[in-house]
């Protein structure tokens, strides 16, 4: 599909001697998930399922949107591919794991060091600056108070951040907060970035400059991105579209020949 960059300005290049989509090992991939709510629960009267047998992979290195009307399961199968959410049935394997089998805390680890997330609201803590909020989730995995500081500073700048480390979230415009939450989502070198309309509080103008940092940030580190958007100038930015419909995969333009990076 296509890929424009209008607003092509400094970002780190991609690696060229990397190629992530070469190493199917490093693919995230759903096998025949499905997710019904209520079933565990109390409530007796499971409804529809949110995911009715759905196939995805996602390659190493490579952005995928998820497009659907409101309730087709877009932010479900978010959940699920994430390890936030168990499914009912299927697989979700990663790094020759079934994450749908994983203890909770096991998921809990793994969501931790492999994976990274962005939400609609940064979901910043708004007492501490924006250094610290980037650092954070290195060391709630034990890295050390300045390497941590270190590697979140570092970040700043390929973001066009520059200067703002020490402002607390309330300091910053709705594009300034996404691109620090994208800092935190990617400063553990995650192996995937998932991200439930992280532009959907944004204009257009913003919103493209942060689907540039994003796009741009998950290529120079190799991780891949899974982008639930209702927005298809967000879309755009993406290498394919999955198009969700009443909990299946209606459509799927996955460019897997598509080299991470190249477009941009
Ligand atoms: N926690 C829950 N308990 C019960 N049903 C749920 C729950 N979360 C979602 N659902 C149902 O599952 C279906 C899919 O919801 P989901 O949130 O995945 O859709 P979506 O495509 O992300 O929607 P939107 O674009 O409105 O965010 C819907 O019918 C929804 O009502």
């Amino acid at each position: 599909m296509s890929h424009h960059d209008p607003t092509a300005t400094a970002a780190p290049a991609p690696d060229p001697t990397r190629d992530p989509a070469q190493d199917p090992a490093r693919d995230l991939v759903a096998r025949d998930l499905v997710m019904t709510y209520g079933r565990s629960g109390r409530s007796s009267a499971a409804g529809p399922p949110a995911l009715g047998g759905v196939d995805v992979t996602v390659r190493a290195g490579e952005s995928v949107a998820v497009m659907g009307p409101s309730g087709s399961g877009k932010t479900t199968l978010l959940h699920v591919l994430a390890g936030i959410l168990r499914p009912t049935g299927g697989q979700v394997l990663w790094r020759g794991r079934d994450i749908a089998r994983m203890s909770d805390r096991e998921r809990t680890v793994l969501r931790r060091r492999d994976f990274g997330f962005v939400f609609q609201q940064g979901m910043l803590l708004p007492e501490l600056p924006a250094i610290e909020n980037v650092a954070l989730p290195l060391m709630l995995d034990g890295v050390s108070r300045s390497e941590a500081s270190g590697r979140a500073a570092a970040l700043f700048a390929p973001l066009g951040l520059a200067g703002l480390e020490k402002r607390r979230p309330g300091e910053l415009s709705g594009g300034q907060a996404q691109r620090v939450a994208i800092a935190r989502a990617l400063v553990a070198r995650p192996g995937v970035v998932f991200a439930d309309e992280p532009t959907g509080a944004l204009d257009q103008t913003t919103s493209a400059e942060v689907m540039q940092h994003l796009t741009r940030l998950a290529a120079h580190t190799g991780a891949s991105l899974v982008v639930v958007t209702h927005d298809e100038n967000v879309a755009r930015w993406c290498h394919g579209v999955l198009r969700v419909r009443d909990g299946r995969i209606a459509t799927g333009t996955v460019a897997a020949q598509a080299s991470p990076g190249s477009a941009r």
